[in-house]
């Protein structure tokens, strides 16, 4: 680990003469890539999300100093949110050529042990916070570079479209969290993989896959409460129009999310077949469609036209016929029931 942490410097207190994990503003960028960008990980002691958040936005306070003992990186929840940010950062740098959350090198903040047991990760509007999980349903939830990857990019979201997190624009807010978290974790690994926290979900069920899934979303059990059916929807019509979770931001999205998983890989969802464009070309066609073309009340349908858009943009029409990219993007909107 300690190779891949260049970044992290150990200082030694001299009072309690333990070495603390301190990450100055780094000019040099982070160890892969050019560009300016510091990368900062504290430790919030349990302190709950609300006071944090409001300690946050108050005094910018952003959490403790991380203890890693007398050896290095004793606090793994540390290390894990700090290396997954930068490798997130990298995939924003290198495919989509931004240079940090905000296209401005804004430093990559941090913050593990958030609230006690706390079954979740959050963005602030400012960086990102983790919780413990309770070792049961979540375990740490810095141990998920897709969960890195979800709540970077509601940092890229918001400083460009800003999608509104209620209803129909919050649930493609969550979706593109979760699509992005998905490119980003699948081009740090190098590997497939389409579920959701998987690494961090029911730690003592082994391959049981994550609390999403983008290829079969309705492989995944939703607490009944939320909706008859029991789990999350892959087509428009089986959406959730309670008020509950904001509108179902984090049910409905996953319409959104099988769209962006046909799209990259294929299929035939509901008798509608999908031809794939594979990965480096649909996350293309998602960014730009963030980027240029959504506005934050934008729902499914204007999903659907900016991706076509941006599709059209990026893979030209040839002789009045969709190239095979936008009509990838056409079939699979289709195929999720959105018009
Ligand atoms: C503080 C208010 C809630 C913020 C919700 C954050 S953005 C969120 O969506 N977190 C993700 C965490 C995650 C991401 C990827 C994989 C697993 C888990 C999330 O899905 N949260 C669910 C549990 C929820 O809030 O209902
Ligand atoms: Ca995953
Ligand atoms: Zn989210």
């Amino acid at each position: 680990v300690f190779g891949k942490m260049q970044n992290f410097i150990a200082v030694k207190d001299a009072t309690t003469n333990k070495t603390y994990m301190h990450t100055p503003h780094i000019s040099g960028g982070t160890t892969t890539n050019p560009n300016i960008v510091g990368v900062s990980t504290y430790d919030a002691r349990r302190m709950g999300e609300t006071p944090f958040i409001l300690l946050s936005a108050l005094f910018g306070f952003t959490g403790f100093e991380v203890e890693t003992g007398n050896s290095f990186f004793a606090d793994p929840a540390a290390v894990s949110a700090h290396t997954n940010s930068m490798k997130i950062n990298d995939y924003f740098q290198k495919i989509h050529k931004r240079n940090s959350l905000d296209d401005k090198g804004m430093r990559l903040i941090s913050t593990v042990h958030i609230g006690s047991k706390w079954n979740n990760a959050a963005w602030n509007g400012k960086q990102m916070l983790y919780g413990d999980g309770d070792g049961i349903i979540l375990g740490s939830l810095a141990g998920g570079l897709d969960v890195a990857g979800h709540e970077m990019t509601h940092g890229v979201i918001e400083n460009t479209t800003d999608l509104i997190y209620q209803d129909e624009s919050g649930a493609i807010n969550e979706s593109l969290a979760d699509i992005f978290g998905a490119y980003g974790e699948m081009y740090a690994t190098g590997t497939v993989d389409w579920d959701m926290g998987e690494d961090i979900y029911t730690p003592n069920i082994p391959g049981d896959g994550g609390l999403r899934s983008l290829s079969d979303p309705t492989s995944v059990r939703l607490s009944t409460t939320y909706l008859p059916s029991g789990h999350y929807p892959d087509h428009y019509d089986d959406r959730y129009l309670g008020t509950l979770d904001r509108g179902g931001v984090h049910i409905n999205s996953s319409i959104n999310n099988k769209a962006a998983y046909l799209i990259t890989d294929g299929g035939t969802h509901y008798g509608v077949t999908v031809q794939g464009i594979g990965r480096t070309k649909a996350e293309k066609i998602f960014y730009r469609a963030l980027t240029l073309y959504l506005t934050p009340s934008s729902g499914f349908k204007d999903m659907r036209e900016a991706a076509i858009q941006a599709s059209r943009d990026l893979y030209k029409d040839r002789n009045g016929q969709p190239s095979p990219e936008t009509a990838a993007v056409i079939a699979a909107y289709d195929a999720v029931g959105v018009p």
